[in-house]
């Protein structure tokens, strides 16, 4: 298996929405690698683009303009697939097999419980899941006491947790999630994001990480920063360098102009 190589290569893309005065471009030439088996996080303001770009790399939108080729291993082959090319319905099974996203607006199923909801995407997709698997990630996520509540009887932040519990048991090669500790309080964000770096870590997920948060970001391996649409900046080995430039805030915590403006 060649780790070096990257999971995901996209090159020039650009996505506009509306048009003449109304008309904006959300990405403007944005070329950016994904190398397997590593975490990259995303910032930027609000508006950047950081959204439609999870959306385009993820397959759930196409691209205006630019290619994306995913390079997934199914089973032990390699597979190259341009994703910017391929129907709906190719993008779906994709979505279904290889690739996890994990959304803002948790979209779940509102008529169906916690455990079905989790359960869900493994239905669909005939994917057989064991019950080891299934009570370590909920009980990880501290989801067990809450199986049969529906959707509207959890708090915002055990919604994100069952969004964040249905898409880790698919174990998804690549996992995209925007924002996915955003409504969670500071513990639970933190049992989140060590969830993730064990996938990185220990599993070898490739992860995509978008978020306003710079002490979210530094969980990760990589950090690329947008505006206007564009990456203005690409850190391949995050260590402690991102730490610099912005000075820690009364209290200790670290700000960063991005969750400023976001
Ligand atoms: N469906 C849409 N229709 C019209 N404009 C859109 C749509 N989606 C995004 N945009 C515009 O595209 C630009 C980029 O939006 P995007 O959501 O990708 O930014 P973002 O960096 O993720 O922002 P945030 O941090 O606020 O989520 C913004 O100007 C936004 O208003």
């Amino acid at each position: 298996m060649n780790q070096q190589y990257p999971v995901i290569t996209a090159e020039h893309l650009r996505h506009t929405f509306g048009r003449g005065e109304a008309r904006v471009a959300a990405l403007d030439d944005v070329s950016l690698e994904l190398p397997r088996g590593r975490w990259t996080s995303i910032m930027g303001p609000s508006g950047s683009g950081k959204t439609t770009l999870l959306h385009c790399l993820s397959g759930l939108e196409v691209p205006g303009a630019g290619s994306i080729v995913l390079n997934t291993r199914s089973r032990s082959a390699e597979r190259e697939v341009k994703l910017s090319s391929l129907s709906e319905n190719s993008r779906a099974k994709l979505r279904r097999s290889a690739i996890g996203v994990i959304f803002q607006d948790f979209n779940l199923v509102p008529v169906l419980s916690v455990k079905d909801n989790i359960l869900l995407p493994g239905r669909l997709s005939r994917r057989r899941v064991t019950t080891e698997r299934f009570n370590e990630v909920t009980e990880q996520l501290g989801l067990s006491k809450r199986l049969r509540h529906l959707p509207d009887q959890l708090s915002g932040g055990q919604r994100q947790r069952v969004a964040i519990a249905r898409t880790l048991l698919m174990n998804p090669e690549i996992i995209f999630a925007d924002e996915p500790t955003g409504s969670l309080d500071t513990e639970s964000g933190e049992v989140v994001l060590d969830l993730f770096r064990k996938m990185v870590d220990e599993q070898g997920h490739t992860l995509v990480l978008v978020t306003h948060d710079l002490a979210a970001a530094q969980h990760g391996d990589r950090l690329v920063r947008m505006r206007d649409g564009r990456i203005i900046e690409t850190l391949d080995d995050m260590g402690q360098n991102i730490a610099v430039p912005h000075a820690p805030a009364p209290g200790g915590k670290l700000t960063s102009p991005d969750h400023l403006e976001g």
